[in-house]
């Protein structure tokens, strides 16, 4: 059977889980560890598919439950998929829908058969199950798709935790059975279990049973302490196939990406970029920058020095404030473009430093320019 998506991995540093890796789909090469901007409608927001081209976006993601409640899936289908309807010849990667269930829809209710809620949009009743969502997600035609999982908040019992790992993985294995067009989308598992070790260590091998071409880790960054997050990572990690690439859904900002990689993990997603921009937050090597900031008004220099983009090559801090604070559309193109830009050049400088056996070294590096205090 052909596989759509294959993994090679290409160097381990030898002084922590740090990988280098190339993730190949019916869309293009991906190198790793690689971050995917966020397209939750179909869009990385203010970005058009060709800025994302020039600034060496390789992969976006989607959302099944933005899309089945609009445009829905069939008119998408019929528009050629994601691919056709943004006009994107990169990779996709479409989430399954469960964490957005939880994170935005009311009246949820969550069954061994599924999950019932009413939308966001407009209160109309939904209802979610593996096989609907594998139809969605089948619809959609990304590279790559998410089973359909339960996120359980944080914190919750271990009673909780252990049941809803149950289930995900049980639906797990009914996405892998439901799947219409496993030759050309590759379907990721994704590991539950909370901050309970031995429970993330069953999820695992319970997952790499069903034999995915690719795992996530879910159920992080979801309001634990970031020690713990990193903690769970490192324990988790190790018990994935080594030769298949490991997602860390939902992360992450700069630092987490560093130690992200720094226990093995190659995937990241993080709406963070592009959010903050449009309230006028830029990421630079030496911190974030909120652009409205008085002390930026006469400030001619570009949001980062250090950076090679074209709205760091082509206006000033000035001139970003002063749109920004005239609430001028352009102004949250420009940081949107400059912080996605940011992402993926952090990343490539990541691979380099791995390729060149100074991963750690480089993070050290980051870290002291970076800081922590906002400019
Ligand atoms: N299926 C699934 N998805 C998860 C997601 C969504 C990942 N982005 C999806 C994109 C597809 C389209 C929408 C997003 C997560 N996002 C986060 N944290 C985000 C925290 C955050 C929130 C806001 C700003 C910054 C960070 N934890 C997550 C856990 C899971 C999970 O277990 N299962």
């Amino acid at each position: 059977m052909a596989q759509p998506i294959r993994f090679e991995l290409l160097r381990r540093d030898g002084h922590s889980q740090a990988r280098r890796g190339r993730l190949t789909t019916p869309h293009g090469v991906i190198e790793t560890p690689v971050f995917m901007p966020v397209g939750t409608q179909a869009t990385v927001k203010t970005m058009a598919p060709w800025e994302l081209k020039e600034i060496g976006a390789g992969i976006i993601l989607s959302n099944t439950y933005h899309l089945h409640l609009r445009p829905g899936e069939q008119l998408i289908d019929r528009a050629g998929g994601l691919h056709g309807f943004m006009n994107w010849d990169g990779a996709v990667l479409t989430d399954s829908g469960g964490f957005q269930v939880f994170s935005l829809a009311d009246l949820r209710k969550i069954t061994d058969d599924g999950v019932s809620f009413r939308s966001h949009l407009d209160g109309s009743s939904h209802s979610f199950t593996p096989e609907s969502v594998m139809a969605i997600e089948n619809a959609l035609g990304a590279d790559i798709i998410m089973a359909f999982d339960e996120c359980p908040p944080y914190p919750a019992t271990r009673a909780y935790v252990e049941t809803s790992l149950r289930r995900t993985v049980d639906w797990a294995q009914r996405c892998k059975a439901s799947h219409q067009r496993p030759e050309e989308q590759g379907l990721f598992g994704i590991v539950q279990g909370g901050e309970f070790l031995d429970l993330r260590k069953e999820a695992a091998l319970r997952l790499i049973d069903l034999d995915f071409p690719g795992y996530a880790i879910g159920g992080l960054s979801v309001g634990e302490p970031k020690p713990l997050m990193y903690d769970i990572l490192a324990y988790t990690t190790p018990w994935l196939p080594v030769d298949k690439p490991r997602y860390l859904m939902g992360v992450g900002s700069p630092d987490d990406l560093f130690e992200g990689v720094e226990r093995g993990v190659d995937m990241f997603d993080c709406v963070l970029p592009t959010r903050i921009a449009r309230n006028g937050t830029v990421l630079t090597s030496e911190g974030k920058r909120v652009m409205k900031n008085a002390r930026y008004s006469d400030d001619f220099l570009p949001l980062d020095p250090d950076c090679d983009c074209r709205v760091c090559k082509t206006f000033s801090r000035a001139y970003i404030r002063h749109l920004i604070k005239a609430d001028e559309v352009l102004g949250i193109r420009l940081t949107s473009y400059h912080n996605v830009y940011f992402m993926l050049d952090l990343m490539k400088r990541i691979r380099q430093s791995i390729e060149a056996d100074r991963f750690l070294g480089y993070k050290q590096e980051f870290y002291e320019r970076y800081g922590y205090n906002e400019k």
